[in-house]
């Protein structure tokens, strides 16, 4: 007993590595990216983040305490009032239209991956759903610390990237995601080694899916 955060990656130690070391990031960090790679996985993210937005309502009626009612509901908020509108403004940049993102049709990735978070959290308790959430949460953040310690990054106008990189090295996201990070530790400490095991399948789960769907960018997959 007294698990932490760090004993879920350590436990998956080859999944999570090829999720924050994938392809896809490491030609995002050096700027080589297909235009068109990046193009499919900002469409399909803009889905996921409105699933993702659900999974936060989820949350919100899994809570048993106001404080944790309370954090579903912050969750919710910057969803739908901040990341959308962002989203929506950087797909425009990218030649992605309002309309475009309206009629998509939804990748098997982005359907396996979301669907698995909301029924995680349906079948199991408020730990299990942010667990499920947590290589979202927690895995933005460190990809773009990762990408930041390499010397192969390209960083500034050189990279069309460099937006991306910014946006989850940005002292708010860090903030958000140490917020997330000490919630699970306070958690974890209390669960039995078997409930640990449950947990990190569900982490396990959670990360194969995220590698999916950074395969599905480059691969173009629908
Ligand atoms: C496939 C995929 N995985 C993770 C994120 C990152 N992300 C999405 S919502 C959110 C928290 C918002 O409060 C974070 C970090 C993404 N965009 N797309």
């Amino acid at each position: 007993m007294g698990y932490r955060f760090s004993d879920l990656t350590d436990a998956c130690q080859d999944d999570w590595r090829a999720y924050i070391e994938h392809p896809f990031v490491r030609e995002l960090g050096n700027g080589t990216l297909g235009e068109g790679a990046f193009r499919h996985y900002l469409q399909q993210d803009y889905l996921f983040l409105i699933h993702f937005a659900r999974a936060y309502a989820l949350a919100a009626f899994k809570s048993r305490t106001l404080a944790d009612l309370r954090q579903a509901h912050e969750g919710l908020k910057a969803i739908l009032d901040v990341e959308l509108d962002l989203h929506i403004g950087y797909c425009r940049d990218w030649g992605i239209s309002e309309e475009d993102l309206a009629t998509l049709p939804e990748a098997r990735a982005t359907l396996a991956y979301t669907r698995y978070v909301l029924d995680t959290g349906q079948r199991g308790d408020l730990l299990d759903l942010h667990v499920a959430l947590a290589p979202c949460l927690v895995g933005y953040g460190v990809i773009a610390n990762w990408l930041n310690a390499q010397s192969f990054t390209v960083r500034g106008n050189a990279n069309p990237y460099d937006a991306w990189i910014a946006m989850y090295e940005s002292d708010e996201f860090q903030a958000a995601m140490n917020d997330e990070l000490a919630w699970l530790d306070a958690r974890l400490a209390e669960v039995t080694p078997r409930r640990f095991n449950e947990l990190v399948e569900v982490f396990r789960d959670a990360t194969r899916l995220e590698i999916d769907f950074w395969q599905m960018g480059l691969d173009r997959a629908s």
